[in-house]
């Protein structure tokens, strides 16, 4: 029995997400929270002619705690999203509030869940996340994803953009470090196959890389960011996440995770210096089984990208932490 939640379903991600969850045959039962409107959204899907059935809650009458009872894997993309001139750290102020008040339902009432974190800033809120699990001794750093797929998914397409690859599936680039800007370290030089990149494209490829969320936010100019992309890679992370603790080998993702509490983790986190940072990470029956490290054969340039991230990932991971110690958890 695999029980799936979509926390801020009736969103732009929200919804696309919970449409792909609702098709899929791996999920029995699927729960959408919102503030507004996840009733309604829950009933449309539920016509749906797929195994999983359907609920939708809103904040009142326990609906969170009614929501998350018995869930194995909690998506959650609940928060505002940016509109143009804003960076994802312009969102602090309104969801890191949004997370830490979820997070505390996930610790009261699922706290074995897979938690998969969409709402940004992503850097920042599963360093909230894991600080509030903490607070309630339920911390599982296997079980606790920053998704970070959507990056991934589009070094894939824009390398096979550049290369004349039909299908960007063939393609597979790791990317490192954090969800924003350039704390986003896309590694070319291990892209498999590896694949040349002409030299007067390559600076343009790694900034479309990182900034690739800023393509959508300005194209829709107002209306919010990427959301649909979005599902697609929060869909591809929940179906891989149920997978692996299917008992399916060998399903491999990008994930921004805390690296000093999963196996193989440590080692990363001291070559790095921060504690929580994403790599490709192999998904096993309780979470993450191993996170591997593409950097002991990454090249200068990718060093020096590197570099600058950490910088930047430090700054919002210790705002994260200091929120979350600062604030009692509300519910
Ligand atoms: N990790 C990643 O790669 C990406 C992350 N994002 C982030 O995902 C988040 C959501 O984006 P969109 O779906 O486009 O925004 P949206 O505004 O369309 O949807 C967000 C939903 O969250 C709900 N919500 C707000 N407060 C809530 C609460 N306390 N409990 C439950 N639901 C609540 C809203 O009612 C709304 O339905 C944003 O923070 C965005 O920056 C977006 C794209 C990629
Ligand atoms: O750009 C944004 O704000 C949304 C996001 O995280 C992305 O599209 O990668």
């Amino acid at each position: 029995m695999v029980k799936a939640v979509v926390l801020g379903a009736a969103g732009g991600i929200g919804q696309p997400l919970s449409l792909l969850l609702k098709a899929s045959p791996l999920v029995d039962e699927l729960a959408l929270y919102d503030v507004v409107n996840s009733p309604g959204v829950a009933a449309d899907l539920s016509h749906i002619s797929s195994p999983a059935k359907v609920t939708g809650y809103l904040p009142k009458d326990d609906g969170l705690q009614n929501t998350l009872e018995g869930a194995n894997v909690v998506v959650i993309p609940a928060g505002i999203p940016r509109k143009p001139g804003m960076t994802r750290d312009d969102l602090f102020k309104i969801n890191a509030g949004i997370v830490r008040d979820l997070i505390t339902g996930v610790a009261k009432y699922c706290p074995k869940a897979f938690i998969l974190i969409i709402s940004n800033p992503v850097n920042s809120t599963v360093p909230i996340a894991a600080e509030i699990l903490k607070k309630h001794n339920v911390f599982d750093p296997s079980r606790l994803f920053g998704v970070t797929t959507l990056d991934v998914v589009r070094a894939s397409t824009f390398v096979a953009e550049i290369v004349g690859e039909k299908d960007s599936r063939n393609i597979v680039v790791p990317v490192v470090g954090g969800h924003s800007g350039d704390t986003i370290v896309p590694l070319l030089s291990l892209t498999k196959p590896s694949v040349s990149i002409p030299a007067d494209k390559h600076d343009g490829l790694v900034n479309r890389i990182q900034y690739g969320g800023d393509e959508v936010v300005k194209a829709k100019d107002g209306a919010g960011s990427a959301t649909l992309s979005m599902a697609f890679a929060g869909y591809r992370f929940a179906e891989s996440v149920i997978k692996a603790v299917r008992g399916e080998k060998g399903i491999v993702e990008p994930s921004y995770v805390y690296l000093p509490g999963v196996p193989g983790g440590d080692e990363i986190a001291k070559a790095v210096g921060v504690d929580f940072f994403a790599v490709p990470v192999e998904l096993g029956p309780n979470g993450v089984a191993k996170a591997t490290n593409p950097l002991g054969s990454i090249n200068e340039d990718e060093k020096k990208l590197l570099e600058v991230a950490i910088k930047g990932l430090k700054t919002n991971i210790d705002k994260g932490v200091e929120f979350a110690s600062a604030e009692p958890a509300k519910l």
